[in-house]
Order: C-alpha cells, then sequence, then structure tokens
C-alpha cells in the first residue's frame, strides 16, 4: 500500500506511514495487529517512533466504526473501504479527535502518505471535520458484526460492556510469585484476589518496581483464574500451549513439577526468559501438542487453546476487524482435537482445565458440551464462587464465563470461558 520509509521524511511521517502499513496488513491482509507490527515498523530506528506506530494503529481500530462515519459524513461519494485516502484519514482524524495531537500536526504528517494521489480530498475531507468541531462519542461504536455476533450470544448489556470497554485503557494487571510478597500492600494498587495487583497509569511495565527481580509477571486477572483453578499441589502438571509463560509460571510457583509445551519456538523463547526473570524451574518441551504424549499421566494438565482471541480486543483490537465465523470455526476444529489429546494425559482423579480467551461459544461452552459428550470419563469439576474475585459467579452448569461488563467498576478484566473438569473413570 505504502512504500518502505522515504528518505525526504520529515520527522513524525515515518511513525504515520508505518501505521497505514499495519493497518493494511490488519485491514486488507487479516493479519494480527502484533505480526503486522513487527515489518511494519522494521525501518524505524526510534523506539518512540515504533510506538507512536502502534498507538495510532491500535487506536484507529478501536474507533474504526465511528472515524468512518465521520469521513463518511463530509464526502460526497463514499470512500472504498481499502482506499488509502480513507486510512490516511482514520489515521489523522484518530490523532486530533482521541490521541491528542494538534490538528494541523495530525493532517501535516498525514499528507506526504498520500503524495501523487488523493491529497487534495484526504485535506478537504480533515478541514471540512475540524472546522465542523468534530467529535468522536464518549463510547465506541462497535463493527456491525462483532455486535450482532456478541449480542446473539451473551445479550444487549454484554455489547454495551465492550463498546464502554474500549473507551479507556484498560488496567495493567500483575501476577505475584509470593502471595506475601511486601509489595502488594505497598504499590497502593488495588488486589482482587491473593497474589493479585491492579494499577492503572502504571508506566512502562520494566520501571515497576519488582520487575527485575522477578516478584511479578504481566496478567490479566482473567486469565490468572484458569491456574488458580488448579491450585496448589506437589505433583505433576502440564501446561500444553503454554507459551509465553504465564500459566507455566503460576504453576511453578504453586509447587507443581510443570512442564511447559509450545509449538512456537520464538514464544517459548519468551517463556524461557519469563522463567529466568522470575527465578521459577519448569521442563520446556517446542512439540505439536497433538503428537506429543507424557511418559505418565499427569496430575494436572492445563489447556489454554489456541483460539479466536476475541477475548482480549481490548489490547489486541485487530480481533473486532478480522475474525470472521469461518476462522473461529477452524479454531474450534482444532481445540476439540487439541482437548481430546489432553484428556489422555490426565491420570485417574486429576484435573483437566480448558481455557481460551474467546467471547465465541464455539471455542467455549459448546466445545466442553462436546468433549463431555463424547467423554463419558470425565465430570466438570465445579468452580466454587469463592475461588472468584467478589463481581465474579460461575455458571449454574460449573463452568465459568467472563464477559464484558463484568468488574466494570473495578476496570473489567478479559473475556475467558473456562472450565475445570476430573477424571472420573
Ligand atoms: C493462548 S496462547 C497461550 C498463552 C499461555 N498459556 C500463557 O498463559 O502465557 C496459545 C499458544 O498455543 C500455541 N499453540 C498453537 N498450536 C499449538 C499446538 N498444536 N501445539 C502446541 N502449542 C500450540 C501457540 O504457539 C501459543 O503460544
Amino acid at each position: 500500500m505504502t512504500g518502505p520509509r522515504r528518505s525526504t521524511d520529515a520527522p513524525g511521517v515515518p511513525a504515520r506511514r508505518a501505521a497505514l502499513r499495519v493497518l493494511d496488513g490488519v485491514l486488507r491482509r487479516g493479519e494480527a495487529l502484533e505480526s503486522a507490527l513487527g515489518p511494519a515498523t522494521r525501518g524505524l530506528d526510534r523506539a518512540d517512533d515504533r510506538a507512536l506506530a502502534h498507538a495510532i494503529a491500535a487506536e484507529v481500530l478501536r474507533r474504526l466504526p465511528d472515524l468512518d462515519s465521520l469521513i463518511d459524513s463530509a464526502t460526497r461519494q463514499p470512500l472504498p473501504d481499502d482506499a488509502k485516502a480513507r486510512t490516511a484519514l482514520r489515521i489523522a482524524l484518530v490523532q486530533a479527535l482521541s490521541l491528542g495531537t494538534p490538528p494541523h500536526a495530525a493532517i501535516a504528517t498525514v499528507l506526504p502518505l498520500v503524495d501523487g494521489g488523493p491529497r487534495k480530498l484526504v485535506h478537504g475531507v480533515f478541514g471540512t471535520l475540524m472546522r465542523g468541531e468534530a467529535r468522536l462519542t464518549d463510547v465506541p461504536v462497535l463493527p456491525d458484526a462483532v455486535a450482532s455476533r456478541w449480542r446473539a450470544a451473551w445479550g444487549a448489556p454484554a455489547v454495551a460492556g465492550a463498546a464502554r470497554a474500549i473507551a479507556a485503557p484498560p488496567p495493567l494487571d500483575l501476577t505475584f510469585r509470593d502471595e506475601a510478597d511486601a509489595l502488594l500492600a505497598e504499590s497502593g494498587g488495588a488486589s482482587l484476589l491473593p497474589g493479585h495487583l491492579r494499577l492503572t497509569d502504571a508506566g512502562p511495565v520494566t520501571s515497576l518496581p519488582g520487575f527485575d527481580e522477578g516478584r511479578w509477571w504481566v496478567q490479566d486477572i482473567a486469565a490468572s483464574l484458569p491456574a488458580r483453578l488448579i491450585g496448589r499441589g506437589t505433583g505433576r502438571a502440564i501446561d500444553l500451549c503454554a507459551a509465553p509463560g504465564g500459566k507455566t509460571m503460576q504453576l511453578a510457583a504453586a509447587g507443581w513439577s510443570t512442564t511447559a509445551i509450545d509449538v512456537s519456538e520464538s514464544r517459548l523463547a519468551r517463556l524461557r526468559d519469563n522463567l529466568a526473570r522470575t527465578h521459577l524451574a519448569a521442563e520446556v518441551v517446542a512439540a505439536d501438542a497433538l503428537a506429543w504424549t507424557p511418559a505418565a499421566p499427569a496430575d494436572a494438565v492445563l489447556l489454554d487453546a489456541p483460539c479466536s482471541a476475541t477475548g482480549i480486543f481490548r489490547r489486541h483490537p485487530d480481533v473486532l476487524h478480522r475474525v470472521r465465523p469461518g476462522l473461529v470455526e477452524d479454531m474450534a476444529t482444532l481445540q476439540a482435537r487439541l482437548v481430546d489429546h489432553a484428556a489422555a494425559m490426565v491420570r485417574p482423579g486429576g484435573l483437566l482445565v480448558y481455557a481460551t480467551c474467546s467471547l465465541e461459544p464455539a471455542e467455549g461452552e459448546a466445545q466442553i458440551e462436546r468433549f463431555l459428550g463424547g467423554h463419558p470419563d470425565f465430570a466438570i469439576d465445579p468452580v466454587l464462587p469463592d475461588e472468584l474475585p467478589e463481581g465474579l459467579a460461575p455458571h449454574p452448569r460449573g463452568w465459568l464465563r467472563t464477559l464484558p461488563g463484568i468488574l466494570a467498576d473495578e476496570g473489567g478484566c478479559d473475556g475467558f470461558f473456562i472450565a475445570r473438569m476430573m477424571r472420573v473413570g
């Protein structure tokens, strides 16, 4: 869509050019935001520019329907969705209306992106909207397809909760290695469960007290629940699909002899770094979980399965635009194979915890209904209210579903499905 960095670019332009490439990757090629970022920002020398390109692209993805409504209100003929002029306008507008960039700087750094093309149109539409004192609504609008899918699955309050959740930056949740760590009380943050700390406006993670000593790791409260539901133990636990290792660290810190499996070498490198920083130990295996079998069945198996990731839309707003029903079906097929294979790794009387950070029932409730239907040797081990933070409740069927809008007054949480099952046969 746009070429590599130009040597004639004025300061500020390369970051916008990179944001354009990221948006092109996500919206036209269906790439994940994190995957598109690397190649799109490769030519940028400054970390600040890379962070700015990320911030602009993520905010455009959060506010896309609102930005497009504004653009459509100021053009006589609607611009095609994938027109470069539309993406350039989205970048200019989101900076001026949401990121606090002065309008003259927002447009000056974007016009070079459409040099030799619809420069006049972009300038004209932006000027019209600024003169008309265009504003973004306090509560963003979700893309139609997402709103109708989630309304059908969870009802209007969850859709409203999701819209509100993308209006404000999510808090930073930390899981502590030691639940008695004095930092928990000293930090001034909120603690929703033992060993959990919630901070707002925390700044760079690596500058926070305790990072270098590895006293904690970043983990949304909902993402910490699957391992919490396994609890403390001294037996053998297998963490399938483990990288970058948030749940492996929890299991190791809870006393388990843990084996962490993941198919991705690069993600396992992050898991090893995390274990080294936190001084925790686990056996690390690079393998396809579908092909791997343990030497002996384990006391606990955690499957945090690959999924559409629609539950983490606050930090990864690309999922709002690129996840289609076909992708959800493909992931559900993979999850079915993974959970069926994982079941054979559990000893009689042992636990199997299945989790996905997805808001799609096919990757949660329907998956576990199917699994239990074909596995009479497993039964739900119901989640108990006192295992959860205040404001969260188990489903009557014994599993846990977290939805947008839950814990809203405390800063919300990711969308997760978690089922704890016991091998009874
Ligand atoms: C949701 S992420 C895991 C997050 C991790 N459990 C944590 O808490 O940090 C899913 C992981 O599944 C891995 N994965 C996908 N397919 C796999 C397979 N067939 N075998 C093993 N790992 C797989 C991906 O590489 C990815 O790291």
